[in-house]
């Protein structure tokens, strides 16, 4: 399906693995009692503290199709090693995946009298479709025999510029995910960030509370989105409930996508949505007090929605350098074929 060996994902090796990650294999589950000796006091304490995070957990999250624990397939990637751009999957294969989306899950040609909820579904797609289109356009490859990359105004233009909405959603998204990552910046702030290398955990630490307290941020948008609106209706609870099986058989598709790379992307980038979902709508805006108790969050979580957030910062950065040069190309190819129908 895909002709490029840039399809493929490169593990890490093993050494690369953080160790704090690994599952030794055999070892039991610390709660089971066999390893305790049936021992009352053997058991571990699991109190939770007042702090906003409580360790890392295995919870449920209702948006997303739950393969996200830990399993014995899973291996480690290095994301930087693994860049999201052009694959050269393309062609049936790829559009099904799409339409299927679109389609299926009944998210194209909503009629106008379909809910808010229902757009916000459809719009948070779209965006991070245009955002997938906008990567591919950044690093897109000119020359396959001399290994050129570089970016490709006139796909982004044909893919993206083009359409206001998908702009439109693609602004719509990053914001979204923006509000959810500002929602959780307490428990965000205090994760363990432990991969037993200590200059880049106190970095990562760094890194996200630079974000989740930045004070420019926070003046230009204070509610990058306003998530007490919805789920207000009569049928409010069951039309949740809708949406979220939607976005889980959306999450399922994802194992379908069949090149590597654009699957290791896709499946991330969904999880990452599903995450801010979570956040968002699983926490009750209202109840400051008990905002922070009532999220739990997995690692793999956290890792996508950081992923996700820089994925469409990017991309909004690229529709902003690129835009001049897509209207110069676009502009050059009209005249020129303006002149050949003279
Ligand atoms: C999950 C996933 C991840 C992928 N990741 C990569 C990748 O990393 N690298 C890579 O090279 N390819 C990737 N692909 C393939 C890529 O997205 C395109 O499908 C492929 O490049 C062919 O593009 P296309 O021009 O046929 O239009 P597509 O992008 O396939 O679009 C199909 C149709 O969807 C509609 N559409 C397009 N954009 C939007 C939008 N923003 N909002 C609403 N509707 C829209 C249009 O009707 C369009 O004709 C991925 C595909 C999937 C499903």
């Amino acid at each position: 399906m895909c002709h490029l060996r840039d399809c493929s994902v490169c593990e890490c090796p093993e050494h690369e693995f953080p160790e704090t990650f690994k599952v030794p294999s055999g070892q039991l589950p610390v709660d089971d009692l066999k390893c305790q000796e049936g021992k009352p006091q053997a058991m571990v304490d699991r109190t939770l503290d007042k702090k906003a995070f409580r360790g890392w957990m295995e919870t449920d999250n209702p948006w997303t199709y739950d393969d996200e624990t830990d399993n014995s397939e899973m291996t480690y990637v290095n994301l930087l090693l693994n860049p999201e751009r052009y694959t050269g999957y393309m062609g049936p294969s790829a559009r099904r995946i799409w339409d299927t989306i679109y389609k299926k899950h009944c998210l194209k040609d909503l009629p106008g009298d379909a809910s808010t909820e229902r757009r916000v579904l459809y719009k948070l797609i779209s965006g991070m479709h245009s955002s997938i289109s906008a990567h591919i356009a950044k690093e897109y490859l000119l020359d396959e025999g001399k290994n050129l990359w570089g970016p490709n105004p006139t796909l982004l233009y044909e893919r993206v510029l083009k359409h206001p909405d998908r702009v439109r959603n693609l602004y719509f998204t990053f914001l979204f995910v923006l509000r959810a990552v500002t929602k959780a910046g307490d428990y965000l702030s205090q994760a363990e960030y432990s991969t037993m290398n200590s200059l880049e955990d106190q970095n990562t630490l760094s890194l996200v509370n630079q974000l989740v307290n930045n004070k420019r941020l926070q003046s230009a948008c204070p509610i990058p989105f306003d998530e007490a609106k919805l789920w207000k209706g009569e049928n409010g609870n069951e039309l949740k409930s809708q949406i979220q099986l939607q976005f889980r058989n959306i999450s399922a598709l994802m194992d379908c996508v069949g090149c590597e790379k654009c699957r290791l992307w896709g499946k991330l980038q969904i999880l990452g949505l599903g995450t801010a979902l979570k956040i968002l709508f699983s926490v009750d805006s209202n109840d400051l007090i008990n905002q922070s108790a009532q999220l739990q969050l997995q690692r793999n979580e956290v890792i996508a929605l950081i992923n996700l957030l820089s994925r469409l910062s990017e991309s909004v950065k690229t529709l902003h350098d690129l835009a001049p040069v897509t209207k110069n190309a676009m502009d050059g190819q009209i005249a020129a074929s303006s002149l050949q129908s003279l």
